[in-house]
């Protein structure tokens, strides 16, 4: 069993793998050999070697008088498009060997003979540098001289116009060529990417798409989101019979040209002929084509998810993707928040909030949401399932953790192997979960499970996982860069090896820091001039210290994985690293650097955490990533002066928005002068004397203030 993160409790519901590795009810996988006709094998003397079994091709058709010979002489294995029609060179080809084509020759040469070709993912062409290949094992160069006009040319000669999203393709193939231009508009650069149906991709949520509830496809770009919703469209329209309308934005789930690829089978697809009007074909979709299901690629506007809600109210099974790693992300993203059905802050009244054990001021889901689950895809082969996203919007709303599901493939089989059932805790709630609770965390879902027929491991096990990987965490790119540095003018960065922390996490913080520059992550010990963990793992991990030590690296420790708290530990770490060597980061003492909360000694009145959490949840969820102000409410000038404390160790600015007698505070989506001045907190009096209600200068004393950048989605 992998390793697993000891946030988690784990109850794994499969007693061995062998008991997932059966079929779903009416499931089965499609093999080219089962689908026959179109979808044959390839000839063994096919050029190609193609490693992945299930991906659907057209027959190869090889014939001596196919071969050509191009304008320098080379010899082709596939007819020439522009000689023959397009239709006919799809057909007697596959739709490698075209998108091949497509690149200048001695490209093509190169690439051709190498090993992984049949997982090919994308070829990069950037004017004036080599050109890569990417593979699942990573990148490769194919020619040491550089890319030229002529060979961008060349490619984009091969290929359909573009779009007004610099996309284009190939008549009837799924690969997607899009364009960097240049200031004047001229093409400099091309990212060509290999699309492929992969029949039998779908088979892990096969359940939740045969449920018919709508679903929502979430992940990082090239994690593999089209290719799954294509197989979605081709199972529902083939197998179940559906009238499924496919609105592809970029033609990219059905293919370039007019007609379809097979890929998506009886599916029928809407083209959009702007991607400013994707949502007006949504819309369009509905009302003419009598749709039961609608496929749709890239929800990214607010207007998009506008169209996606109304769809599902009108009773269509909606397939959407969106980018992003986690619900979180959604959630706090605007203009996709509707696809969870929009947040709302609330203000409860005494007794309620005493009622429900929280705060006055709370968030909640303004509605329904538009999916029914979704699907976090980590990778092509795992996902995490939401069985009910409104069910996990409101534990994240509530600061609880969501229950999901983690579902594994095998890979070459494209069969289901593993499912486990997850929710994230705390550990302060840890051992009350593992004593308390015999059940599962989510206990509708055991019904369910049996329902679909997959079995459930009697002995239900929970178990506190203490491996290296966050379950939660996506990887993120990590520079590999060894600090040098001697004394007081690094000039790379400070590097930090996070545990059990998100990076994404930290990175975000020091962008909204604006100290991006100054602080980065890693995740080789050997490299890092610094760790950071929470102190709850340490607790867990005691041999943390032992490897700190032994790599004579300073450890902070924050109390809780708040932003404040992060953003505090920014600040140590680079108040440390700025002003001494790298053996001046040593930790000489070898105990824990802790990073202080900024809360109160004293204990806190109920009053003073409810206006702390105000502050919170409007910064956190508002503020940062709407970077729109949040005016709060009136309260007592001591506990503001507590709330602008709060406020500007996330490095934002505040104002008095209320009146003398009624002061209350909006908190402004500028961030403070990014230097790394000591922090000066400023009373209750001087707020109303500096103040009125003109923002609030920063230590420094400079007013200019910038607009807070919006977090990456
Ligand atoms: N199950 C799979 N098996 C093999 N290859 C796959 C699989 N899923 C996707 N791929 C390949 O991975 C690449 C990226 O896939 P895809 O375009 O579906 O990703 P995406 O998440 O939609 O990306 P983006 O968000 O950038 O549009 C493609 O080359 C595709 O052929």
């Amino acid at each position: 069993m992998r390793a697993l993160n000891s946030r988690f409790v784990l109850i794994d519901i499969t007693n061995n793998a062998a008991s997932w590795r059966h079929r779903p009810r009416h499931s089965h996988v499609i093999t080219m050999a089962q689908r026959g006709g179109a979808h044959q094998q390839r000839p063994s003397a096919a050029p190609l070697k193609q490693s992945h079994p299930s991906i659907l091709r057209t027959p190869m058709i090889r014939k001596p008088s196919d071969r050509t010979t191009s304008s320098n002489g080379s010899s082709l294995d596939c007819p020439n498009p522009a000689s023959t029609s397009r239709a006919a060179a799809a057909s007697a080809c596959t739709e490698l060997d075209l998108f091949l084509e497509m690149l200048p020759m001695r490209m093509r040469g190169e690439l051709s003979g190498h090993g992984e070709i049949g997982e090919l993912i994308e070829v990069v062409m950037d004017l004036g540098r080599k050109p890569l290949a990417r593979f699942p094992s990573g990148d490769w160069v194919i020619s040491d001289q550089p890319v030229k006009h002529e060979d961008l040319l060349h490619s984009t000669s091969k290929v359909g116009d573009f779009s007004d999203d610099n996309r284009s393709g190939i008549d009837r193939c799924l690969h997607r060529i899009s364009a960097i231009r240049n200031r004047k508009l001229q093409i400099i650069g091309l990212t060509c990417r290999v699309g492929r149906a992969v029949s039998g991709s779908a088979e892990i949520i096969r359940d939740l798409v045969e449920g018919g509830g709508s679903i929502l496809v979430i992940g990082p770009p090239g994690v593999g989101k089209t290719t799954l919703i294509r197989e979605i469209a081709r199972m529902l329209a083939d197998e179940h019979m559906k009238r499924v309308v496919i609105v592809d934005t970029s033609n990219e789930i059905g293919g370039d040209g007019d007609v379809p690829h097979e890929g998506i089978g009886r599916a029928r697809r809407m083209q959009v002929p702007n991607v400013n009007m994707q949502h007006n074909v949504m819309i369009e979709a509905v009302e003419n084509h009598m749709p039961e299901t609608i496929i749709i690629d890239e929800i990214g506007t607010e207007l998009e998810a506008l169209a996606a809600s109304t769809i599902a109210q009108r009773g269509v099974q909606l397939v959407g993707t969106a980018h992003g790693m986690t619900i979180d992300n959604i959630i706090k993203n605007p203009s996709l928040q509707l696809l969870v059905g929009g947040i709302e802050s609330v203000t409860l009244g005494d007794e309620e909030a005493r009622k429900r054990k929280v705060q006055k001021t709370i968030l909640e889901r303004k509605g329904p949401s538009t999916f029914t689950c979704a699907v976090e895809m980590i990778s092509k082969t795992e996902c995490r399932v939401h069985h009910r996203l409104d069910a996990t919007v409101d534990a994240i709303l509530a600061g609880k953790s969501p229950s999901f599901e983690i579902r594994q493939m095998e890979h070459e089989a494209n069969v289901p192997i593993k499912s486990t059932v997850m929710t994230k805790i705390d550990h302060h709630e840890l051992s009350d979960k593992l004593f308390n609770e015999n059940t599962s965390p989510d206990a509708d879902y055991d019904e369910e499970d049996e329902q679909s027929g997959l079995l459930v491991n009697e002995e239900k096990r929970a178990e506190v996982d203490f491996g290296d990987e966050d379950e939660y965490d996506l990887p993120i790119a990590k520079k590999k860069q060894r600090f040098t540095g001697s004394t007081s003018t690094r000039s790379s960065p400070i590097f930090v090896y996070t545990y059990k922390i998100l990076e994404a996490d930290l990175l975000q913080v020091a962008t909204v820091m604006g100290l991006e520059d100054e602080i980065d992550v890693t995740d080789d010990i050997g490299m890092a001039d610094a760790i950071l963990a929470s102190a709850s793992e340490i607790k867990q991990n005691p041999w943390i210290r032992g490897i700190a030590k032994f790599h004579k690296l300073p450890m902070f420790v924050i109390k809780s994985n708040t932003m404040a708290q992060m953003v505090k530990a920014v600040r140590m770490i680079l108040e440390r690293g700025s002003h001494i060597s790298r053996s001046g980061l040593v930790n000489r003492n070898s105990s824990d650097i802790e990073i202080e909360d900024d809360a109160p000694k004293r204990k806190p009145t109920l009053e003073e955490i409810d206006a702390l959490e105000e502050v919170r949840l409007a910064i956190e969820y508002i503020v940062i990533p709407g970077g729109e102000p949040v005016e709060l409410l009136p309260r007592r000038s001591e506990i503001i002066a507590r709330q602008l404390e709060l406020v500007k160790s996330y490095q934002l600015d505040a104002e008095n928005s209320g009146t003398e007698l009624n002061p209350r505070l909006q908190i402004l989506p500028h961030r403070l002068n990014k230097r790394l001045a000591p922090r000066t907190l400023k009373t209750t009096s001087d707020l109303q004397n500096e103040t009125g209600s003109k923002p609030l200068t920063d230590s420094s004393g400079g007013t200019s203030v910038t607009r807070l950048p919006f977090l990456p989605e």
